[in-house]
């Protein structure tokens, strides 16, 4: 059976490049964010997210992170302005966490690593699916949002009360009504730059949009997360936890801020 990539020692980010190439490719992701690199680019726009509650479908177990899917089909729920021209359809999100509440986010800040990231995927509609677009270098525009620990945040909540439904891998639930704007950070400054697919395929598709102020978890929501298996339910369990990759050569790439 193929053994497909994961994030144990057998199958994680350090073996990825055996089955994707593009592994040590000149624009991988995630990386660390040095602040004091970043050049504040005037020219940036403020973020403009319109998202419609009545385009969430369902939450997913897929093995690799629990996802929350949208209907795609028209632009209902879109991400424009910001560093991207043109218009972007969400297609999903999904969440990257740790075992213990120092290792968990995908990109860094300093070298600060937080808890988890979520991140919110859109893909640029000038192409006629997510499909076309996921290999394109201007295909996807993903927004992450750094997760960092403190109060009990109720908008998480209700993802995390779908996790006992869906705690194996290939698990599904409904998950309608659902407007991910909750979800996002007071501020709406940023950074970008342009990266890739955070996992296997690794296209370098991306142009990345990391918040730079994290939202809420408690402790308790972070066990929730962790409660999650990568195994399905006749497989030996194995704790979904630790699915990030980590920061990748920067590679000469430059990062912009959107706020001084
Ligand atoms: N972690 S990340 O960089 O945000 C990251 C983001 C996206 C994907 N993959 C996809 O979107 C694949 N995909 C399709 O092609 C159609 C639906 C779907 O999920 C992988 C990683
Ligand atoms: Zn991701």
């Amino acid at each position: 059976m193929h053994k497909g990539w994961g994030y144990s020692d057998h199958n994680g980010p350090d073996k990825w490049y055996k089955d994707y190439e593009i592994a040590n490719g000149p624009r991988q992701s995630p990386i660390d964010i040095q602040t004091s690199g970043a050049s504040y680019d005037e020219s940036l726009k403020p973020l403009k997210l319109q998202y419609d509650p009545s385009t969430s479908l369902d939450i997913l177990n897929n093995g690799h992170s629990i996802q929350v899917n949208f209907a795609d089909d028209v632009d209902s729920s879109t991400l424009t302005e910001g560093p991207i021209s043109g218009k972007y359809r969400l297609k999903q999100f999904h969440f990257h966490w740790g075992a213990s509440d120092d290792k968990g986010s995908e990109h860094t800040v300093d070298g600060k690593r937080y808890p988890a990231e979520l991140h919110l995927v859109h893909w640029n509609t000038k192409y006629p699916s997510i499909a076309e677009a996921v290999s394109k270098p201007d295909g996807l525009a993903v927004v992450g949002v750094f997760l960092e620990n403190g109060a009990k945040n109720p908008n998480l909540q209700k993802i995390l009360d779908a996790v006992d439904a869906i705690k194996f891998k290939g698990k599904q639930d409904s998950f309608t009504n659902f407007d991910p704007t909750v979800l996002l950070p007071k501020s709406l400054d940023y950074w970008t730059y342009l990266g890739s697919l955070t996992t296997p395929p690794l296209h370098e598709s991306v142009t990345w949009i990391v918040c730079k102020q994290p939202i809420s978890v408690s402790a308790e929501q972070m066990k929730k997360f962790r409660s999650l298996l990568f195994t399905a339910e006749n497989e030996k369990a194995c704790c979904m936890v630790n699915n990030y990759r980590p920061p990748q050569p920067l590679k000469g790439r430059g990062v912009r801020a959107s706020f001084k």
